[in-house]
């Protein structure tokens, strides 16, 4: 691909940090043909479905997006809001909340949210943010958990930008914050507030996203960092090992998926008389549809029509208060050594001047501007 013209006066520019929150991404409209462009281009990404690609090509254009698209854009139109998919709503928010939470803390660095797959894309707020003069970038993923899956896969769309730019802003990411404390007291908080009100559960279970099993053998840590954050927030929380469960949801197409899987563990427990659960999903840091519909919905309904009495839906941490502190918390970590001041008024006005003059300082560049 060739790489984009851009504007010789960003040669003299003042640096300026900036973030970027990704989040997996979200149907424009609950409708088919909104979904069969977003489905369409996850699962053609190789990340996601491993499967080789001419086989897999023919499967998900044959029957997938032929069938899926409808069920699910029903399913999405069940959560939907007013203000559009909750996923986007929430990621849009946190970014938001941390520019004000930074700007607070006296950090003045450009925040902005993309998604991996739909809107806005990755490639689209980096050339947004490089517009605004960011010559800096952190990458932050809203993905506690590192997968291969997710994490890496927002990983190749900066580097697949990176290669078709021509002057690229210096560039960090964060793999992974799934032992992080502010985000443990965060998830603990939220828990805390909801027995104050409504007393312990019989159990707590904690469903995180699956992933294939056979990543797990390949080397992706997903399993082991999900885990982590489970036995770090019991911890928190005082929990015995008979108070909680572990479970992984959402399991897509035939193959083995981390175990053991959300709904059918809900079903074991209604039918063995556990009376009630409350069910969080610390993997997420917004609610979607796989908390939303998957698991205040189905999961629910699973459990409840198998003989449980009560089933408590712990919201994701969203806009919390804490959680956007601990947010705040692993940005500024990993911006250390950046500058996140506003450039001063010399080198404002030396890039200025620099603008107004359609190029490079004087002297600074090997041809006259
Ligand atoms: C096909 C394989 C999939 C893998 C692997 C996978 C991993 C994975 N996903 C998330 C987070 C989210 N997934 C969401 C939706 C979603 N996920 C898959 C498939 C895989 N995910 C599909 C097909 C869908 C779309 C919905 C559907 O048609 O069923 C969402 C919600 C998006 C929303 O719009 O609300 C999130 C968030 C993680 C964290 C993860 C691996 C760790
Ligand atoms: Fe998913
Ligand atoms: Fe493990």
């Amino acid at each position: 691909m060739p790489f984009q013209p851009e504007p010789a006066y960003t040669h003299g520019q003042a640096p300026r940090t900036a973030i970027l929150l990704c989040n997996l991404g979200t149907p424009d409209a609950p409708t088919a043909p909104a979904l069969r462009r977003y489905l369409g281009q996850f699962l053609s990404d190789q990340r996601v479905v491993e499967i080789p690609k001419p086989l897999w090509w023919l499967i998900l254009h044959g029957i997938i997006l032929r069938t899926r698209p409808a069920k699910s854009a029903a399913k999405y139109a069940s959560i939907w809001t007013p203000e559009g998919s909750p996923l986007a709503v929430w990621t849009s928010k946190q970014a938001t909340l941390l520019r004000g939470w930074l700007g607070e803390a006296g950090h003045q660095v450009l925040v902005r949210h993309a998604m991996r797959y739909g809107n806005p894309s990755i490639a689209s707020q980096l050339d947004a943010l490089k517009a605004e003069g960011a010559t800096r970038i952190l990458i932050l993923p809203l993905y506690p958990q590192y997968s291969g899956t997710t994490t890496a896969s927002v990983f190749d769309a900066v580097y697949t930008w990176a290669a078709r730019t021509r002057n690229v802003p210096e560039l960090r990411f964060v793999n992974h914050y799934h032992d992080d404390p502010g985000y443990i007291n965060a998830l603990a908080a939220t828990i805390q507030t909801h027995w104050k009100h409504h007393g312990p559960p019989d159990k707590l279970v904690m469903s995180f996203h699956g992933v294939p099993e056979r990543t797990l053998h390949l080397g992706d840590p997903y399993h082991c960092e999900s885990h982590k954050t489970a036995r770090l927030l019991a911890q928190r929380l005082g929990l015995q090992k008979d108070d909680y469960q572990v479970t992984f949801q959402s399991r897509f197409g035939k193959a083995k998926w981390l175990q053991p899987y959300t709904e059918p563990t809900l079903i074991e427990m209604g039918q063995a008389g556990v009376g009630r659960v409350d069910v969080i999903c610390p993997g997420f840091t917004g609610d979607c549809l796989e908390t939303l519909e998957e698991i205040n919905q189905e999961a629910r309904e699973a459990f409840l029509h198998a003989g449980g009495k009560e089933f408590h839906y712990i919201p994701c941490l969203n806009d919390s208060n804490l959680w956007i502190t601990a947010l705040s918390r692993i940005a500024q970590q990993h911006l250390g050594g950046w500058p996140t001041q506003l450039p001063d008024a010399a080198a404002l006005a030396d890039a200025q001047a620099h603008a107004r003059a359609g190029g490079a300082p004087a002297g600074a560049c090997p041809v006259a501007h």
